[in-house]
């Protein structure tokens, strides 16, 4: 009898587990493509993308949807990278959204700029964000608050601030980093070696300058007495490789950095491991017991406090004294908004806190990994290289005359559409951010097909040889005639030739798709100050030195993907120009 019970019972939960092995598989959205077998599995895409990541040390998760897309011969395709069973688990977010992948830029540019009322921030950004800046506005939706938030920062995004009292510190620490390569290319005798740190310090420098100001860093390096790489004062040939392969590359001493620096290294490596994870949360409850992330975050922590601090001081000491920094500018904005609102200021805010710490965790490293592809391009593109000197020895007349390399100012006010055009190049390639994505606020559509409320909606375009090529662009039902993407050639943009950024001389910002800072209101309001780093460094090391070839097994073009897309190796090998010849 017990046993005909049990019978009844196992034969009565088939069905049930049945039924929940059903509602565990993906559920495909209506008419857009996806990897059937994806669909069939509790684990969605992932095994398939695993499977592409593990095949080519080159593949990423933009390689394995451009892949797909080309596949299943569709602009617009749908991928299963979170499987539902997870949100079964405790402190999962129950939330299942879709993802829908676009590969057509047209299309997208309307998503991200003209439909911004039916698409909207996306929560996948913040996830690498949301345990150390919770309040920053990044993770807002685009409305009144966010509004507020981000005026906060434009204040300092301002021209006046940004080329007359920030442009002389970041022509100053590009020409340190020349400095410091002077140095080094004398100890390696044009043997290679990694640039990575020096060109992330650089970044970091610069946006430490942008938030606190130009004299933060000297403070600290008083404190700690070092903070700038003196190699000269090492042995010659210290770090050498022995024998006489000039191939085997130099490995130099790390230098000492601030605290500061160290801490916003080590919080940007955390985003990259919480960016990776399938539970972000999870993940972040785990990270944030290490000692060497709580100590990091103190660091934060005390600076940004004690820097808001001394802005409060300043500020009482002198109403009409102008802002050096960004922090300054936001403590007078503060104090401007709370008098208007008949309150008390609030400086030392979760939400100003926040907007601050951002700039040191968040922004850097898409700067120095833009100029580490790019001195990767330029040296494996020598023509290009040379053409980009030659306009710059062309565009800089008194700085050639006078042997000297050129002023921010002169970098600043001299119109180099070559100069531009590589940047722009540089930036479609690198695309350090790897995507935009955005979030269905409301149920509507994409290319005709239904696109329901909560669904994730990925632009892809990134990728330089995806984007709209024809085979995929033949297909579009409806194209978006908001921009006119037929004035490029489609079949040619897996090709770095920044001479399409060109038309009549003149740079042309409409030549080509650009993403890489997003799109629409939520696009990067930083990409002032990051253009203006990219080109003094471009200028600054160009000027100075010849990037010759590097061996083939240190010019590879693997990519991780951490908080940004970087290189996973950035060697260059320099030779000084001397420019005797222009006496
Ligand atoms: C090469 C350098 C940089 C690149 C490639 C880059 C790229 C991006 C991208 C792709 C986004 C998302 C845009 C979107 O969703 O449409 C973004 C957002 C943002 N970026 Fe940048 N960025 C760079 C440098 C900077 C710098 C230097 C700052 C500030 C100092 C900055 C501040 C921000 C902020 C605050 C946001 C959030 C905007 C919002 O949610 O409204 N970025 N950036």
């Amino acid at each position: 009898m017990e046993a005909l019970t049990l019978l009844t019972i196992a034969l009565g939960a088939v069905p049930t587990l049945y039924l929940i092995y059903l509602s565990l598989l993906p559920h495909p959205l209506p008419g857009i493509p996806y990897r059937p077998s994806s669909a069939r599995s509790l684990l969605g895409d992932i095994p398939a993308l695993l499977t592409h990541l593990s095949t080519h040390p080159t593949n990423t998760f933009t390689t394995y949807t451009t892949s797909l897309m080309r596949q299943l011969d569709s602009p617009v395709i749908q991928i299963f990278p979170r499987p539902r069973f997870l949100s079964l688990l405790p402190g999962i977010s129950s939330v299942k959204p879709k993802v829908v992948v676009l590969g057509d830029y047209a299309t997208a540019y309307d998503v991200f700029v003209r439909r911004s009322r039916e698409f909207d921030r996306s929560p996948s950004i913040g996830n690498m964000l949301l345990g150390f800046i919770p309040r920053n506005h990044i993770h807002l939706r685009t409305n009144g608050t966010w509004k507020a938030q981000r005026r906060l920062l434009l204040g300092a995004m301002g021209k006046g601030f940004l080329f007359g009292v920030l442009a002389p510190v970041i022509g100053e620490r590009a020409e340190r980093l020349v400095d410091v390569w002077k140095e080094k290319g004398k100890l390696a005798k044009e043997r290679p070696w990694s640039a990575q740190r020096d060109l992330y310090l650089l970044a970091l420098s610069g946006v430490a300058a942008f938030t606190f100001g130009g004299q933060f860093e000297e403070g600290l390096e008083k404190e700690v007495g070092v903070g700038r790489e003196e190699p000269s004062e090492r042995s010659e040939g210290e770090g050498m490789p022995d024998g006489e392969d000039s191939d085997q590359p130099v490995e130099f001493p790390e230098q000492d950095i601030p605290d500061i620096f160290r801490a916003s290294l080590e919080i940007t490596r955390t985003m990259g491991e919480l960016r990776g994870s399938l539970m972000p949360r999870v993940k972040w409850e785990i990270v944030r017991r290490r000692e060497r992330l709580k100590w990091a975050r103190t660091v934060m922590a005390d600076t940004v406090n004690r820097e808001i601090a001394k802005a409060v001081e300043k500020l009482d000491r002198s109403r009409e004294a102008t802002p050096e920094c960004a922090v300054e500018h936001m403590v007078a904005h503060e104090r401007n908004l709370a008098m208007k609102e008949g309150r008390r200021p609030d400086y030392f805010s979760p939400v100003m806190v926040d907007e601050i710490t951002g700039f040191m965790i968040a922004t850097y490293e898409t700067t120095g990994s833009t100029l580490c592809w790019g001195f990767k391009y330029l040296t494996d593109l020598p023509s290009i290289q040379n053409k980009l000197r030659h306009a710059l020895e062309k565009g800089y007349p008194a700085a050639l005359k006078e042997r000297r390399s050129p002023t921010i100012e002169e970098m600043n006010n001299t119109d180099i559409p070559y100069l531009d055009a590589v940047s722009e190049e540089i930036l479609r390639f690198a695309n350090p951010a790897t995507g935009v994505d955005r979030q269905a606020v409301v149920d509507t559509e994409i290319l005709g097909h239904a696109v329901p409320k909560g669904t994730i909606v990925a632009c892809l375009l990134p990728e330089p040889a995806l984007i709209s090529p024809p085979e995929i662009a033949k297909n579009l039902s409806q194209r978006s005639s908001s921009i006119n993407s037929n004035s490029w050639d489609d079949s040619d943009l897996a090709h770095f030739r920044p001479e399409r950024w060109i038309l009549h001389g003149e740079f042309d910002l409409d030549a080509a798709p650009r993403v890489a800072f997003g799109l629409g209101p939520r696009g990067c309001p930083g990409k002032r100050l990051a253009y203006m780093e990219i080109k003094a460094g471009l200028v600054s090391v160009l000027w100075n030195f010849e990037l010759l070839p590097c061996p083939a097994e240190l010019s590879g073009y693997e990519k991780l993907v951490l908080a940004t897309q970087k290189p996973k190796q950035c060697y260059v090998r320099l030779r000084e120009i001397s420019r005797s010849w222009t006496l």
